[in-house]
Formats: structure tokens, sequence, C-alpha cells
């Protein structure tokens, strides 16, 4: 009987280790697209960074990891914040996003030293300015601009429609000048450029293009309306992975490569120049790296189907129910074997969307069975919760054979410590 082996450990190992359910990632697979993403996205004509998104998932452990590959980062929270901080990351290179950061979020990270801000909206510019006064520290900012490009993917991860609550939409002049002018103006902080990100799980590179081509004659405008030369530009992330068999992504490597040329020749053929090319892969950077393990338990027969019950759901990934999310699995001791039985996967949550995959075909299952999902390193821990009180699932990092807990198992009492009795 073979066992599917993740990071060089058999999936049944870590089950019994560590207890399902369980999110493992490949540790390998990660330092395998930072170096990819590091190596490519590099021009002579401009300076560049890969700043990861930490929403797809953070962990202290991560976050050591990707430093040391050289990578920046996205936060979008005061905790995320806190986390890169705890870690050592460097944090002259990241970029705080997020609309409506709080005073006291835009106060902890002038404390840290974050190397940006993106700024979403006029109101948060002032508030930034009069904040960085105050405590007499220097930052400096991008402008998120929403470049109104609609990328094909799922409406939910859609981030660049006209009134899209993200950013200032690229043909409102009127509060795209306020920003630059307050900014001008300001003695603490200094618009060094622009931000733009156009959705979530493209596969299309043509979407990527259409939005640096848009942003970089939205540079040209800047330049000749304000005279700022040498500015930087945020392309965000977005790039897909492979969930099912049909996905076919291009590598994040070549993405990158991609994303280079094309800027470069923008640049050219507009005549403007830039400082600094900025990109922004969460999903891409984790998701196919990461497996959730999962102990078949009851099966059941319920009309038409034949149910599947494992022992997490959509508490550990509710991307199926919210985006209608599709996934592959195997059975992880019979991954070899013909798959002729159709099942549905369904979780243990008291919600009837409670569905993680509805239609599969496997070997056939029995309880105490390990089922491996794919690609859930992406949005899956970073937005699981403890409804019903499951708890969420540990994070085990595995690679060369050997595995570690990255973070624990939330227990009943973890979950009932905030509680005043
Ligand atoms: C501003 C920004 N940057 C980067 C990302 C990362 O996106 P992804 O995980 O799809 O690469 C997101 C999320 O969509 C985002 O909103
Ligand atoms: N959370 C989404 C993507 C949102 C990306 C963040 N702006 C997902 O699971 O696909």
């Amino acid at each position: 009987m073979e066992t599917l082996q993740i990071g060089g450990v058999s999936a049944r190992q870590l089950a019994d280790n560590f207890g399902t359910p369980l999110y493992v990632y490949d540790e390998d697979k990660i330092i395998a697209q930072a170096k990819d993403a590091m190596e490519n996205f590099s021009s002579d004509m401009f300076k560049t960074e890969v700043a990861y998104a930490s929403k797809a998932f953070s962990s202290i452990a991560l976050f050591k990891l990707l430093a040391a590959q050289g990578l920046g980062f996205d936060a979008v929270s005061g905790g995320e914040l806190y986390g890169m901080s705890r870690a050592g990351v460097d944090m002259s290179k990241v970029y705080f996003h997020g609309n409506n950061k709080s005073n006291k979020e835009i106060e902890e990270a002038l404390e840290l030293g974050v190397g940006y801000f993106v700024i979403d909206n006029v109101m948060e510019c002032r508030r930034l300015i009069e904040i960085a006064m105050e405590k007499h520290i220097q930052t400096k900012a991008l402008l998120r601009v929403n470049p109104g490009i609609s990328a094909h993917t799922h409406e939910y991860i859609m981030t660049a429609k006209p009134d899209s609550k993200f950013g200032i939409f690229i043909d409102d002049t009127e509060h795209i000048g306020q920003v630059i002018e307050l900014l001008a103006e300001s003695s603490h902080v200094r618009l060094a450029g622009f931000h733009s990100h156009i959705g979530s799980q493209i596969m299309d590179a043509r979407s990527f293009e259409k939005a640096i081509d848009t942003m970089t004659y939205f540079l040209a405008y800047v330049q000749r309306e304000y005279g700022m030369e040498q500015t930087e530009l945020s392309i965000g992330g977005g790039f897909g992975i492979k969930y099912l068999e049909e996905d076919q992504p291009i590598s994040l490597g070549q993405m990158c490569k991609t994303m280079v040329k094309y800027t470069e020749r923008c640049i050219q053929e507009k005549d403007i120049s830039i400082s600094k090319l900025i990109t922004e892969p969460g999903r891409a950077m984790v998701g196919e790296a990461g497996y959730t393990l999962y102990t078949i338990g009851d099966r059941k027969r319920s009309g038409t189907k034949d149910y599947l019950f494992v022992d997490g759901g959509m508490s550990d990934n509710i991307r199926p129910a919210l985006y209608d999310a599709g996934y592959r699995a195997v059975l992880a001791e019979k991954y070899k074997e013909p798959a002729w039985h159709t099942y549905c996967i369904a979780g243990k949550n008291c919600e009837s969307g409670d569905v993680l995959i509805d239609t599969i075909k496997l070997p056939e299952a029995k309880s105490g069975d390990l089922l491996a999902v794919y690609s859930t390193g992406a949005y899956g821990y970073s937005m699981a919760s403890n409804y019903n009180r499951l708890g969420r699932p540990a994070v085990v990092f595995a690679g060369h054979g050997k595995a570690r807990v990255v973070i624990r198992r939330e227990s009943y009492a973890d979950q009932y410590d905030l509680e005043i009795e």
C-alpha cells in the first residue's frame, strides 16, 4: 500500500503524530516558489521587490522562511504587522495595506518602521499625515488606484470594478489629485508611487498586462500633470494556482518574468521611467504547498448522494461555501488505486452548505481512511474559524522527511480562554 508523502513524510505518519484535521505544508515547495519569484522578478531597468501577501497564510515560521529568501511582505492589519515584527522581518520591506486602517494601527506601523503605507482614500491620507507629524516619523506611501480591469475570476474575488471598495478609481482625478497634493505638502509622508491589484486566482497573463498598460498610462499622466518622476509601481498579486485537474496556471516564475518584461516594454513605449516594480503574490506562494488531511468518519447515503463525512469542514476551509471553490483530493493510502466511486465530501459543521467537495471520484472509502485535499495552503487556515467550537487545526511544516508543528491545534480551553466568568 503506497501512501502519499508530503515533504518526505507519509500522510499516515503525519495524521498519527499530529492528529486530524491537519494543515500540512511542504516546506520545500514554498522555498521553491519563493526562489522562482525572486529569480524571475528582476530587471536591469528598475529595482524590484516581491512582497508576500500574508493574508494568504501567516505564521512566524513562514515569515522567517520567506524573509530568509529576501522577500518583503504585504500586511493588512496590526495583527499581521505584529507577527512580522515578532518574526524579525525587516520592516522597511513591509507594505501596509487595508482600507480603514485605524489610528492605532497607523501609530503601530509607524513605530515599527514599516516601509510603505498603501493609502486607500483621502481621509486615510489626512490621518496618516497628521499621525506621522505628531510622532515625528518620516515614512513613504503608495496610493492604491483601481485601474478598473475586470479580471476573469469569481466575482467575489474581483477587486477592480469601478465600484470596488478598494482604492481610488483611476478616472477619479479629483481625489487622486487631492492625495498627491496633500502628500506633496507633507514634511513626513512622501508619495513614492502607486499600487494596483486586479483580483485573485487569475490565470490569464493578459489581465495583468492590461493592468500594467493602464497603470503606466496613469504614471505618464501623473508625470505630465504633477511632475512626478521615477515613481514606484506595485502591480499587486492575484496569480492563479491549480485547484482542479483542468486548471492550467502559468508558473509563478514565468508570470513574474512576463510582468517585468511587459512593464519594461510599456515604460519604454510611453517614455517614462519607474524606480521600482513591486508584486505581491499570496496564493501562488503557498497555495499548492498546502494540504489538509482529514479522517473519514461515518458514511451515509442520502437521496442521490453518497456522503463521506470528515472531521473538519467549512470551519477549516470556507472557500467552497464562500466562492463555490473546487478542490481535488485523494485517499492518502489508496491514492494510486483506481477511483470508481462517486462521493460527496461533507464536513461536520452544523450548516447544510458545509460541503467541501460536492462530487469526487475515489477508490472505495471506509471509516478511518485518510483524505488529503490538495492546494489548501492559501486562504485555508487564514480564513478558518472556530465555528461550532471545533477549534482550528494544527499547522505542520514538512520537509526532507521531517515534520514540525508551526501552529498548535486550538484546544477546547484555548477557545474559552478569552471568556470572563
Ligand atoms: C492588495 C492585494 N495584494 C495582494 C493580494 C494577494 O492576492 P493573491 O493571494 O491572489 O496573490 C491581495 C488579495 O487579493 C490584495 O488585495
Ligand atoms: N480570500 C480569497 C481571496 C481574497 C484575496 C484577498 N484580496 C480566496 O480565498 O480566494
